[in-house]
């Protein structure tokens, strides 16, 4: 029997009312789910849950869910400040207009269910206030890898552990691109012209190229990992733009793909705890587990003390996964405004101290193009040892002007590698550095 139970609305709970800020990728497919999966809401929650407005930027557009004409209107303003409105869902994303109508939806009462990683990113502290003020829920699921639910278990499931790490792919668009250029030879534009037309990118692909989409997610998870205030500006960025088929290539040549990381961690020092949060492009082994997440999927890896590792994984983004993690925090939010409650909020923050870059420890991948002549392994071999860095491997591609050394250095600090890279770019026989790649993951 595959029926589904019939409905049990409290006989006199009044519908639990929605506007819904964006129809877009994500906005039409919670839009769609509202309308299709009403009846299993409506059980769900106790009560209807009810579309009652819908604000775009332009109307009269053909949208990927079919609505009534007269739901939708250009004044977001006006629609958030409605007295009958219980839940707003905000999927326009970006800073502004997103964050006054978010406010402005609080101060009116309205409970908050965001999908919006930029805005909470940088200026989560103001909206976590204003909710607190108000006495009303902002959840924000979707911000943070799709259809994965990660917030709600750092938040609350492993509120009583310690969180020591937190590591994983958690842009769909760069893991969509690397993965193409890994496993088909796609180059760079023709794969993020297609993660662009299946709606993985942000509305500006630069956010999810050069990292700011990643960073903003890791600082989302340090910051509830570790219950500290972690913003996009305190995590170390770098995207993909510079990663070429030769670096996807030399990966290959090792045993290794080429992913974009964020990676989060908690570490104790003579003055106490601070934590480091850095998303970057990384060579990791091919048998480590995150190697094998492809196309748009997210996955992360979560180490506390008492419980151990936990890795979450699924669809990382796209219109129907992320609506998925949407519609969960807005039946949480149209539960509580039932109940006259508030779910589980921030915790009271610790403001732990960022770590720079500079001091954080990885194994580097580097291609220095050489002059074939004697000796200069030997002058790049002194070069490393000058700065304290090890060599792991070393080995010599081509052959006169196309002479390279191919180095694999130990966990050494990112400062020592960058005074290693000055010094190898000022030696005679160093044409360039071609390649900075770190490498990840346990296999040596
Ligand atoms: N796409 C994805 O895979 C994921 C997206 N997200 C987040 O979800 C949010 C929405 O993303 P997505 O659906 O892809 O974005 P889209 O660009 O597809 O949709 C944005 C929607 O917002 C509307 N809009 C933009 N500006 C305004 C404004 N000033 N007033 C009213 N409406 C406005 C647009 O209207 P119009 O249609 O008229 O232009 C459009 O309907 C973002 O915060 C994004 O980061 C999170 C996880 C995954
Ligand atoms: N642009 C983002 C969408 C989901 O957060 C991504 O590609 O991951």
């Amino acid at each position: 029997m595959n029926e589904h139970p019939a409905p049990h609305p409290r006989p006199d709970a009044p519908a639990v009312k929605v506007a819904l800020l964006g129809c877009g990728v994500v906005g039409s497919q919670v839009a769609r789910l509202l309308h299709e999966q009403a009846d299993d809401l409506t059980a769900r929650v106790g009560a209807r849950v009810e579309l009652v407005g819908v604000a775009v930027r332009r109307l009269g557009l053909t949208r990927d869910v079919e609505l009534p004409e007269d739901l939708f209107t250009t004044d977001a303003h006006a629609l958030v400040t409605r007295e009958d409105v219980d839940v707003v869902v905000e999927l326009i994303g970006g800073i502004e207009p997103a964050r006054s109508l978010i406010l402005a939806a609080l101060e009116h009462g309205a409970s908050v269910v965001s999908a919006n990683k930029a805005l909470l990113a940088e200026d989560g502290s103001t909206l976590f206030e204003a909710a607190e003020r108000a006495h009303r829920d902002l959840y924000y699921e979707a911000a943070v890898a799709g259809a994965i639910p990660i917030l709600r278990p750092l938040r609350e499931s492993l509120a009583g552990d310690q969180v020591t790490r937190v590591l994983g792919i958690v842009n769909g668009t760069t893991n969509f691109v690397l993965d193409r250029m890994d496993s088909s030879g796609a180059g760079f534009d023709e794969a993020l012209q297609e993660a662009q037309d299946l709606g993985y990118a942000e509305a500006d692909p630069t956010a999810d190229v050069e990292g700011f989409d990643a960073a903003a997610k890791a600082a989302i998870l340090a910051s509830l990992a570790f219950h500290t205030r972690v913003t996009a500006a305190d995590v170390h960025r770098e995207g993909i733009a510079e990663v070429t088929a030769s670096d996807v290539a030399s990966a290959a040549e090792m045993g290794c793909v080429v992913k974009l990381l964020a990676i989060c961690a908690v570490q104790d020092g003579p003055d106490g705890p601070s934590v480091s949060a850095r998303v970057h492009p990384a060579m990791i082994p091919r048998s480590h587990p995150l190697a094998s997440v492809r196309e748009a999927y997210n996955a992360v890896f979560v180490e506390s003390e008492a419980a151990g590792q936990l890795m979450f994984y699924g669809p990382g983004a796209g219109g129907s996964p992320t609506a998925s993690a949407v519609m969960g925090d807005l039946v949480t939010v149209a539960r509580n405004r039932l109940s006259d409650v508030r779910g589980a909020g921030e915790s009271s923050y610790a403001d732990l101290p960022v770590l720079p870059m500079g001091s954080t420890e990885t194994r580097y991948h580097v291609q220095i193009d050489v002059d074939d002549k004697a000796g200069v392994l030997a002058a790049v071999a002194q070069a490393f040892a000058e700065h304290g860095v090890s060599i792991q491997t070393v080995r010599q591609e081509g052959r006169g002007d196309d002479a390279q050394l191919v180095v694999v250095s130990h966990r050494a600090s990112d400062a020592d590698l960058a005074a290693t890279v000055e010094t190898l770019r000022g030696m005679a026989n160093v044409r360039d550095v071609s390649s900075v790649m770190r490498v990840e993951g346990e296999a040596e």
